[in-house]
């Protein structure tokens, strides 16, 4: 599903956030990403949904070479891909229903197919009784479910998320975690990047772990050890 084949990326005056970076991840595989401040997560997903180019080395997603795409494929290549971010990024001038179908209007779907598809995303994250509601008006939690529902309403074969519990106290930050994993369950990829290294032990998926740009561990993290990402 992810391939990273010796991937280095040097911002344009900065020093390298990404050094020889290379792992594998398969199809319908779920892991996490950590790594302290600065250890180069973002740049990460940042250059699977080709918000950034690798300065060396290739990217490649469902087989696909990320750097034979050219930018005017970058739309079409991205909606294989759903994100979530810590801070949802939502939109509230409109309703949470508009935010969820932003994506189906615009890929251009028929307005039935798109609505049926919004319902059927807001069901999964528990929030169809909200649709009409201005997302303003929700929780932390709930905010973030609506900006899941809008990642997934594409049916996307894989899911990123940079930090989707960083404003959410434990228990929300735990139920966040378990929807992911449901998404998983039937079968998307599932890549998270996250600093909370209790949850991700809880959750005993793979971990891959950077530190200043390398990648210094992958496998799972165990209960009540140290490991040089924690
Ligand atoms: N657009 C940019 N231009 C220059 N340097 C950048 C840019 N984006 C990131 N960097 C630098 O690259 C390094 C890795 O940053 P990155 O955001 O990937 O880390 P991170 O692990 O996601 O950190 P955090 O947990 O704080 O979000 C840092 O030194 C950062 O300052």
């Amino acid at each position: 599903m992810i391939r990273f084949d010796q991937v280095s990326k040097r911002y344009e005056g900065g020093h390298e956030a990404l050094s020889r970076v290379s792992f594998e991840l398969a199809q319908g595989e779920m892991a996490f990403l950590t790594g302290h401040s600065g250890a180069g997560k973002s740049t990460l997903l940042k250059l699977i949904m080709l918000m950034e180019r690798p300065s060396q080395g290739q990217v490649l997603v469902h087989n696909q070479n990320l750097n034979r795409l050219s930018n005017s494929q970058i739309p079409h290549f991205r909606r294989q891909v759903g994100v979530v971010f810590q801070n949802h990024q939502l939109l509230f001038d409109r309703s949470v229903f508009d935010n969820v179908a932003l994506p189906l209007q615009i890929a251009g779907y028929q307005p039935a197919e798109a609505a049926r598809r919004v319902r059927a995303a807001l069901d999964k994250v528990g929030l169809l009784n909200k649709e009409k509601q201005n997302p303003i008006v929700l929780s932390g939690g709930e905010q973030q479910r609506v900006g899941i529902a809008r990642a997934v309403v594409n049916k996307p074969a894989l899911l990123l998320a940079d930090e989707p519990t960083g404003n959410l106290d434990p228990a929300l930050s735990a139920e966040i975690m378990k929807l992911f994993r449901q998404f998983n369950d039937v079968g998307v990829s599932v890549l998270i990047a996250s600093h909370d290294l209790g949850l991700i032990k809880r959750m005993g998926n793979r971990v891959l772990g950077l530190s200043k740009g390398q990648l210094v561990h992958d496998g799972v993290l165990q209960h009540a050890t140290t490991t040089a990402t924690a």
